[in-house]
């Protein structure tokens, strides 16, 4: 959907509105949503960014530091603005959001017909990715992720230069203005001639705005522009010229198809990779946790039987050393006892001795006493 017409006719009105009278970005948004919402039986993926071309360059409004960014063009992803953020949106309030956040870095310039005049070319962009949830149960199915994209364009205005009082940084932003509108004034003009079908050239790279656009303008989209106009007696060549434009598209015919794709280019697919690919790493890391805690366990049962084995030794090593010492101790006592014996033995013999003796003595007169036995123990 594009915006077209002179400045100050209300093209960033119609697109953004007003809180009682929303645009066609925040009512296209919700619309989008809500139709999500409907088709339970298939899974979304959306994602938006918002660029701004300015002077021929293009400009990340949701990242402002992303200036100057360069158009490549490969076969997984076709056209595309290298380092464009892109921001995954689950909800209308997010996306609003972001296209105010945007909205407060589009360049801006008083002019002498509007005080917030647009001064450059505005692309608010969203990317639906869907597929059929029944995908998941059937192993046969063939995958696809079907893709939309929907271009929601903020031209600048249209008019001739003399008309705004333009000079200086004014006059060189209108004559980049105009260079993008009259590629897309020629891009329509070549397409409602039907020179793409008779294999002649559309000057699609002529500006940054047609060849970000190509995809949109010409054949596989369906493509509408709101022709703002004014009323005024003044703007009448503007009104006209607005007019000669909005015929001339009305004649380029369209004809847009499903656009499903097989390979990895849809970020669906890719995401759902990874999805899958996060399970099957988290499955494996937590039979490796299994393994390393059965591991642990085994050697800790391991640690403790071995310390048993060694406790048990010590106590049977303990038992014998106390079962010596037991056995030396009965010996010592049966050592003493015996001494004992003799002891007692020796003082009787003792005594007998000294019975005897001093019967002797008793008998041939006494001699002195002494000790003939002493025992050591
Ligand atoms: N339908 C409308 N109802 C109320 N106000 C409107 C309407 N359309 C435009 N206006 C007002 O007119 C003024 C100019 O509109 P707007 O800025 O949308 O013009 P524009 O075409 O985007 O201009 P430029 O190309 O300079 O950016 C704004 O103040 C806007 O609020």
């Amino acid at each position: 959907v594009f915006a077209y017409g002179q400045t100050n006719s209300g093209k960033t009105y119609t697109m953004r509105g007003s809180a009682n009278e929303p645009g066609i970005i925040p009512l296209a948004v919700h619309d989008l949503f809500r139709t999500i919402q409907q088709h339970m039986d298939r899974e979304f993926l959306v994602r938006m960014s918002y660029m701004e071309i300015y002077n021929e360059e293009i400009n990340d409004l949701l990242v402002p530091e992303h200036r100057k960014l360069q158009i490549h063009e490969n076969y997984e992803r076709g056209i595309y603005v290298a380092g464009l953020s892109e921001e995954i949106v689950t909800c209308p309030e997010q996306v609003l959001k972001f296209v105010s956040f945007g909205e407060s870095h589009r360049h801006i310039g008083e002019t002498n017909m509007n005080v917030y005049s647009s001064r450059s070319h505005t692309i608010f962009r969203m990317v639906i990715e869907s597929r059929d949830k029944a995908d998941d149960s059937d192993t046969d199915s063939c995958d696809a992720v079907r893709v939309s994209v929907l271009n929601l364009v903020d031209l600048a205005g249209s008019e001739r230069a003399a008309k705004t009082g333009a000079e200086g940084v004014r006059l060189k932003e209108g004559s980049h203005i105009n260079k993008s509108l009259m590629t897309l004034g020629t891009v329509i003009k070549k397409l409602s001639e039907g020179i793409k079908g008779q294999g002649g050239h559309v000057p699609y790279r002529d500006s940054k705005l047609t060849r970000i656009l190509q995809p949109a303008l010409g054949g596989n989209a369906n493509t509408a522009i709101i022709c703002n106009i004014t009323l005024a007696q003044v703007h009448a060549d503007e009104t006209k010229s607005s007019l000669q434009f909005a015929s001339r598209a009305l004649r380029v015919t369209n004809c847009a198809e499903i656009n499903e794709i097989l390979t990895d280019a849809a970020l669906l697919k890719r995401q759902r990779k990874e999805i899958e690919e996060l399970r099957a790493k988290l499955k494996n890391s937590q039979s490796e946790h299994l393994d390393e805690d059965v591991l642990h366990l085994r050697n800790t049962l391991l640690q403790s039987e071995l310390e048993k084995e060694r406790i048990a030794l010590e106590l049977e090593e303990e038992r014998k050393a106390k079962e010596q010492r037991e056995k030396r101790l009965l010996q010592q006592a049966k050592k003493i006892e015996n001494l004992s014996s003799l002891v007692l033995n020796s003082e009787r013999d003792d005594r007998a001795i000294v019975s005897s003796k001093n019967k002797r003595r008793q008998t041939w007169c006494a001699r002195p006493l002494s000790n003939e036995f002493s025992v050591e123990v």
